[in-house]
């Protein structure tokens, strides 16, 4: 089994709950256990800002899918939730990315890992040091120092999940 950290974020049709039903989903994936799972927080939107805040989470799986398995599970679930691709950093019902799979790095156009802008945004560091302080991202650090050095204005954690 292996441990991979997954982001969550939707500002479309009710965002928390597009995100609390894709931790669902990711819970009821194959081959998959969801160990944990971060607050939802509200967002500012980052790099197009004519849209609604979004909400995000991060979520913590143990799984022995492969990386490139566990991303096409996770893109499967984004379209079974209505994801329609625009534009780049568009509005959208629900965003899964592949921030981390243990003991993995790659950087093809398919998959790239550990995800190549996780380390600058708040909105996916903030919940995942809340999940994993000491999780170590290559090449940048530890979660909670990365995260603790970010700008967290415009992030309001919502609600603990359980
Ligand atoms: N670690 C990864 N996690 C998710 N998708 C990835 C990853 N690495 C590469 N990709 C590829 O990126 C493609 C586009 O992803 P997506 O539409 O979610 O980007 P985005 O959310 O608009 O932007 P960003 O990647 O900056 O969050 C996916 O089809 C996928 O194949
Ligand atoms: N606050 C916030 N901003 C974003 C987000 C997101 O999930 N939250 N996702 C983006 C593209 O992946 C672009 N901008």
């Amino acid at each position: 089994m292996t441990l991979a950290y997954v982001a969550l974020g939707s500002n479309l049709a009710s965002p928390a709950v597009q995100v609390r039903r894709a931790l669902d989903g990711i819970a009821a994936l194959p081959a998959t256990r969801l160990v944990s799972a971060s607050s939802l927080y509200r967002t500012a939107p980052v790099g197009y800002a004519d849209q609604p805040d979004f909400v995000n989470a991060v979520a913590c799986v143990d799984t022995t899918l492969s990386p490139q398995a566990l991303l096409a599970a996770l893109l499967a679930l984004e379209a079974e939730f209505g994801r329609v691709r625009s534009f780049r950093n568009a509005p959208r019902v629900l965003d899964l990315d592949l921030l981390l799979y243990e003991g993995t790095e790659c950087a093809d156009d398919a998959l790239t890992l550990p995800h190549p802008r996780m380390h600058e945004r708040a909105f996916v560091m903030v919940p995942l040091s809340e999940i994993a302080p000491d999780c170590v991202i290559p090449g940048h650090g530890a979660a909670a120092d990365l995260a603790s050095a970010l700008d967290k204005g415009g992030i309001e954690r919502l609600s603990a999940l359980s």
